[in-house]
């Protein structure tokens, strides 16, 4: 079902707004993409993908039932990754299944989810980060080659932060070397799984490891659901979808519940942990957190995913802001394009600014995930602390940073953006899942704030500590910062922030303890702080980190790429420095002067960035088949395009709605 679009001729506002641009569009896509050559075999898998079958569905996907559309998914995702499996895995190479230009491309296909994303985003990393050599040999071939279809089923019906208390046993018995696998509880039953319901015949199962009479706590075992010929689940199985939900419409998650379900004892993920033949339990990990790797992967990944969501938006939201015109200025003017409105450049740039933090950020945090995993293999587990809280608070603050940003587009793209065929709906409710999947935002904060304040309690009292909250050591023990207005004082002033709101959680937490209160009650009180000062350390190591990889990466550009860049980071850190303000008053000597003249400096930055700004989204190279938008486009004919999508309405298939003569015409007659 391939849909073919008439080719149409630039919209001549969009025309105009690329005749400005002052900078090689190209080089800012090279920096995004990590290098030329990365950009060229991006363009060659998206190539693959898109001439291979990318489907523009003639019927909209959400003009579809929840069947139909679950079977057409099911249709594109066994196109999908057939291509990706025989073509474009051979370019990236078997070991990159999960390198972010295969993930975008299957936008190509899906508006909203594959069904078999959580087999490649979380199965597969899961038989790859926690199995032994001789497990990894049995099943990661069959998985790759799509032989199995997995999914992750960890959380459950009455748990899914707390994972010491899920409640799904898996009790071994030596007598038939065998875990059997059993659902206690109505909570018990394993809930939100992606692909779980219909798709999957294999999955993923954290349960409580009981052995010889004890509980060992929650460990992975690999587990079959349904039989490979019939697909029917298997007897002991209990298994379906959950319902309509706000996104993720066509991932069919799903439920599962196990009636002594019986496994081999070779099916208990063994990497870290092992069950002897005889039930004797051996743990081997240096450190008690290593069964959770796979949900510390996905929250790295997930900074980048932030990115190519936020960039999509921003695309969609600038093409038609330069296209679109309203309001007289002056009388008998022409209309002004709603891009030159400065509180339309207020809601847009910040998200093309926050693209391309979130996407340096990301590749810095992937090189740093790297570097302490081969540490990890080397048995070596000391920076997994920082990693992990590194993680939690970048996942929780991007997510959520980027569902904010992406509402800001919906709202510059006024009643057309409320359109499905906009596609700022679907890209809005997958980024609001992000935000609460792979650990809710507070929750994950909260984590990030253990760490700190165990890392302010060194620096206080003059000791080292990791290089993430090395500013402690410098800003601990001193009261406020000198403000100074430059891009290295703006940075300071964040860390200053950071420090002085965890010193203030640190403090509370002492007097409150001091006033009778035990350690857990004082922590629980002082959450709300602890949760602030997080986030405040979550962004002290954005700005500094967007700021030092865009320097790096643009040393060897051109003048114009450079400025343009350095524009956009300037931005950013102006933007959180105006929305901190109160922060800035606390924590350094900022004046209201310098509070005037900031924002007079970023109103400024707009207008400079303003004729830049077309060529900024297209830098971000996004094609149709991928935006998926009726207002994003590259040739921006919005009004032909929203036109083309209304017919395609189910309802407009007749010129009368059988309703009429059934309802509404006996109510206008009195007779109903
Ligand atoms: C064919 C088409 C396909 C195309 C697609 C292609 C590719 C896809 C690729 C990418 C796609 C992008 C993304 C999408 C992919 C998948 C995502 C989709 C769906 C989501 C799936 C899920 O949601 S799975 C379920 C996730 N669940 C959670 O995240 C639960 C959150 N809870 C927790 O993480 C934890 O349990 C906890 C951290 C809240 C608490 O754990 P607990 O055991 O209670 O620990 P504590 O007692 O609080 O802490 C003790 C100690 O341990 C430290 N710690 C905790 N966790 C970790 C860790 N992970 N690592 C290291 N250390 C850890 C903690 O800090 C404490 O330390 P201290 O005592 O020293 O303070
Ligand atoms: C679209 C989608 C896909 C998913 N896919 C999968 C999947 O494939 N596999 C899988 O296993 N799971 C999956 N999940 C489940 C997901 O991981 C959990 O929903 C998530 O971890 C949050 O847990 P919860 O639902 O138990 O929320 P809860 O923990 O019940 O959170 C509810 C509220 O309580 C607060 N809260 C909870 N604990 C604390 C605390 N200690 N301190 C302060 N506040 C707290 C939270 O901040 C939140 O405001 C998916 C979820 C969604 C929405």
């Amino acid at each position: 079902m391939k849909a073919n679009r008439p080719k149409r001729d630039v919209h001549p506002d969009l025309a105009r707004e690329r005749l400005k641009c002052n900078f090689n569009i190209e080089e800012v896509t090279n920096i995004i993409d990590g290098g030329k050559d990365k950009t060229l075999e991006r363009k060659k898998i998206e190539d693959i993908a898109l001439n291979n079958g990318a489907c523009l569905d003639e019927i909209p996907d959400e003009c579809l039932s929840i069947k139909e559309r679950y079977e057409n998914a099911i249709r594109k995702s066994c196109i999908y990754s057939n291509i990706v499996r025989n073509e474009m895995l051979e370019i990236t190479g078997m070991e990159n299944f999960e390198s972010p230009v295969l993930r975008r491309t299957a936008d190509a296909f899906f508006k909203d989810i594959s069904p078999f994303m959580l087999h490649l985003g979380m199965f597969v990393p899961t038989l790859i980060g926690q199995s032994t050599p001789e497990q990894m040999a049995e099943w990661l071939p069959k998985a790759l080659d799509m032989k199995i279809i997995g999914a992750y089923a960890q959380t459950e019906l009455g748990h899914g932060t707390f994972i010491r208390g899920l409640e799904t046993t898996a009790t071994y018995d030596p007598d038939k070397e065998e875990f059997v696998l059993h659902s206690p509880t109505i909570t018990s039953y394993k809930w939100w799984a992606g692909g779980l319901g219909k798709t999957a015949n294999h999955c993923v199962v954290m349960a409580q490891l009981y052995t010889q009479g004890e509980c060992h706590g929650t460990h992975l075992f690999i587990v079959q659901i349904r039989d490979l010929d019939t697909h029917m689940p298997l007897p002991g199985i209990k298994v379906g979808e959950i319902g309509p939900r706000m996104g993720f419409s066509s991932a069919d998650n799903g439920f599962l519940g196990f009636n002594s379900f019986r496994i081999p004892r070779q099916n208990m993920l063994m990497k870290h942990a092992k069950v002897e033949k005889d039930g004797c339990y051996v743990k081997s990990a240096k450190h008690g957190k290593l069964t959770y790797g796979t949900m510390v992967f996905i929250r790295v990944t997930l900074v980048s995913e932030m990115s190519f969501n936020l960039s999509k938006a921003a695309t969609i939201a600038i093409r038609y802001s330069a296209v679109r015109r309203q309001t007289e200025l002056r009388p008998n003017e022409p209309e002004p394009q709603i891009l030159d409105y400065p509180t339309q450049q207020h809601k847009l740039f910040i998200c093309i600014a926050t693209a391309h933090a979130f996407q340096l950020t990301s590749k810095w945090l992937w090189d740093t995930f790297q570097a302490v995993m081969a540490d990890v293999r080397k048995g070596n587990v000391d920076a997994l602390p920082e990693l992990h809280a590194l993680s939690s608070c970048l996942k929780a603050v991007s997510t959520s940073d980027a569902l904010s940003h992406i509402e800001q587009c919906r709202f510059a793209c006024g009643g057309h953006g409320y359109m499905l065929s906009s596609n700022l709906p679907f890209i809005y409710s997958f980024v609001a899942a992000t935000r609460t999947y792979e650990g809710d935002y507070t929750v994950l904060l909260l984590q990030t704030a253990r760490f700190l304040v165990k890392a302010w309690e060194q620096a206080e009292s003059g000791n080292n500590v990791t290089p993430t909250v090395a500013y402690l050591n410098r800003t601990a023990n001193t009261k406020r910062v000198v403000w100074d207005n430059t891009h290295e004082g703006i940075i300071q002033s964040f860390q200053a922030i950071a420090a002085g709101k965890i010193g203030q959680c640190v403090r509370s937490i002492r007097d409150r303890i001091k006033s009778g209160m035990d350690y857990e009650d004082a922590w629980l009180m002082t959450t709300v702080q602890l949760v602030a000062a997080a986030e405040a350390h979550c962004r002290a190591v954005l700005v500094n980190t967007y700021w030092n990889e865009m320097i790096r990466l643009t040393k060897s550009s051109s003048a114009n790429v450079k400025t343009v860049m350095h524009q956009l980071a300037v931005l950013y850190l102006m933007y959180w420095a105006l929305e901190k303000t109160g922060d800035l008053l606390k924590y350094s000597s900022v004046s209201k002067q310098d509070l005037d003249d900031l924002q007079r400096r970023y109103e400024e930055l707009l207008a400079a960035l303003r004729p830049n700004a077309v060529s900024l989204v297209d830098a971000f190279d996004l094609r149709d088949e991928i935006l998926h938008s009726s207002l994003g486009s590259y040739d921006g004919c919005v009004y032909e395009r929203l036109m083309e999508e209304a017919q395609k309405s189910p309802l407009n298939a007749e010129p009368v709605n059988p309703s009429f003569h059934k309802y509404i015409k006996p109510l206008m007659q009195g007779k109903l």
